[in-house]
C-alpha cells in the first residue's frame, strides 16, 4: 500500500479507530494522537523504553496474524516496563510500511496493539507512518511507564545469591523452530512464540520480596545472564536440569533430536523475568509465584562470565538458526 500523505491521513484515523476509545484518550494524556505532539500529565517517576520488531529479523508475516503481531510487538516493548517495576502509561508506534502491506492487515495489527493495552494498561499516545522502499515491515515502539519502586538493575547481583526465572524457558524457541521448519507442535510452544505474556503479575511480587536485580529474558538465558554477570562484576553458574523442562518442550526436543537444555540456555523471546535473590527471599517469592525456577547461582568473578550450559543465544548480526 502506498502511504502518500493524503492516504496516510485517512489511514491513521482508521487505524486509531481499531482501539477502544479509552485506549486513545484519557489516562496520562492531556492531548493524544492527532496533533503535532502528545501532551502528557506529570508522572512521579517516569520510566521510558523502546524496541523494534522487524520482518525477517523478529517475525515472518506468514507465522502470525496481524492481530497477533500487534499484540506481541506491544507486549515486547511493555515487558521492559514490567522488568523495571513500572506500569504502562503511554505507547507510541512508528510504522515503516512496504508496498505489499494491505490495509486489512494493518487494521488487524492495530486491534492487536489495542489487545495489549487492554491487558497491560496504558494508552496509544501517537506514532508515525512512513512508506518503505524495502519489503520488510518494521514496527518501532516507544513506551512510557510510571515507576512504582526504585528501578531494579542488572548490576546488583552479589556472590552467594540464586539466579531465578519467573517461569519455564525455551518454549518460544521451540515454537519458532516449529514455525521455521514447518513442523507440527503443541499449542503451548506456538503460543509461547506468537503470544508471550509480559510478567506484570510477577514483578510486584519480586518488588515486595525486595528483589533488586531484575531483567526480562529476550535474548536467551545464557546471553541475558551474561548481561547481569558483566554489569554486576560477577560470574554466573547456570544449572539447567530435567526439572526445568516443560513436558511439551521435552517431547518436541526428543521428536526432533534437539537438546532441550541448549534450547533453554539459547532460548530467546521468553519474556519471563530473570532475577537474583537469597534462599530466604526465594521462600517468600515461591509462596506467591509457584512457577519460579532456580536456574543458577552467582559466584565471585571468574575466568568466564557464565558457565554450566552451552546454548547459542540470539545475537543481532550473527547468522542464527533455532
Ligand atoms: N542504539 C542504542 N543507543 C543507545 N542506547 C542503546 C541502544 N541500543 C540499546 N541501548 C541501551 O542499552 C541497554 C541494553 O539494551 P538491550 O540489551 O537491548 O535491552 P533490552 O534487551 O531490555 O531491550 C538499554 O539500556 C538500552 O536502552
Ligand atoms: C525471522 C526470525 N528469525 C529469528 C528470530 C529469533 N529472534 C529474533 S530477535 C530475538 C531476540 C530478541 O530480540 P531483540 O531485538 O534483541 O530484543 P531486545 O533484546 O532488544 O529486547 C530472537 C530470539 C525471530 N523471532 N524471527
Ligand atoms: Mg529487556
Amino acid at each position: 500500500m502506498s502511504a502518500s500523505p493524503y492516504r496516510e491521513f485517512h489511514l491513521i484515523e482508521e487505524l486509531l479507530q481499531q482501539l477502544p476509545h479509552h485506549r486513545r484518550q484519557g489516562g496520562i494524556l492531556k492531548t493524544g494522537a492527532g496533533d503535532d505532539a502528545a501532551a502528557l500529565h506529570t508522572l512521579h517517576s517516569p520510566v521510558v523504553t523502546t524496541d523494534t520488531q522487524r520482518e525477517g529479523v523478529h517475525f515472518q508475516r506468514a507465522w502470525l496474524t496481524g492481530r497477533q503481531l500487534g499484540q506481541k510487538a506491544a507486549m515486547v516493548c511493555l515487558s521492559d516496563l514490567a522488568a523495571s517495576y513500572a506500569t504502562p502509561q503511554a505507547l507510541f508506534i512508528n510504522l515503516c510500511l512496504p508496498e505489499n502491506t494491505d490495509q486489512p492487515y494493518l487494521l488487524d495489527l492495530y486491534r492487536g496493539f489495542g489487545d495489549a493495552l487492554e491487558t497491560y494498561g496504558g494508552v496509544l499516545a501517537g506514532g508515525n507512518i512512513s512508506s518503505s522502499r524495502e519489503n520488510d515491515l518494521a514496527i518501532d515502539l516507544f513506551a512510557i511507564g510510571e515507576g512504582y519502586a526504585p528501578m531494579p538493575l542488572r548490576s546488583n547481583a552479589r556472590p552467594g545469591e540464586l539466579l531465578c526465572s519467573s517461569g519455564y524457558l525455551g518454549l518460544a524457541r521451540a515454537g519458532l523452530h516449529a514455525l521455521m521448519h514447518g513442523h507440527h507442535a503443541p499449542a503451548s510452544l506456538l503460543e509461547a512464540f506468537r503470544a508471550p505474556r509480559a510478567r506484570f503479575d510477577a514483578a510486584p511480587i519480586l518488588h515486595t520480596a525486595e528483589v533488586t536485580t531484575l531483567m526480562d529474558i529476550s535474548d536467551g538465558l545464557q546471553g541475558d545472564s551474561e548481561k547481569i554477570a558483566s554489569a554486576s562484576g560477577v560470574s554466573i553458574e547456570l544449572h539447567i536440569a530435567q526439572e526445568h523442562l516443560h513436558p511439551d518442550l521435552r517431547e518436541y526436543a526428543t521428536q526432533h533430536h534437539l537438546d532441550p537444555i541448549a534450547m533453554i540456555a539459547g532460548g530467546g523471546e521468553d519474556y519471563e523475568l530473570l532475577f537474583t535473590c537469597s534462599e530466604q527471599q526465594l521462600k517468600s517469592i515461591r509462596t506467591k509465584l509457584p512457577t519460579v525456577q532456580v536456574v543458577g547461582r552467582i559466584l565471585p568473578r571468574g575466568a568466564q562470565p557464565v558457565t554450566g550450559a552451552a546454548g547459542a543465544s540470539f545475537v543481532h548480526g550473527v547468522d542464527w538458526k533455532p
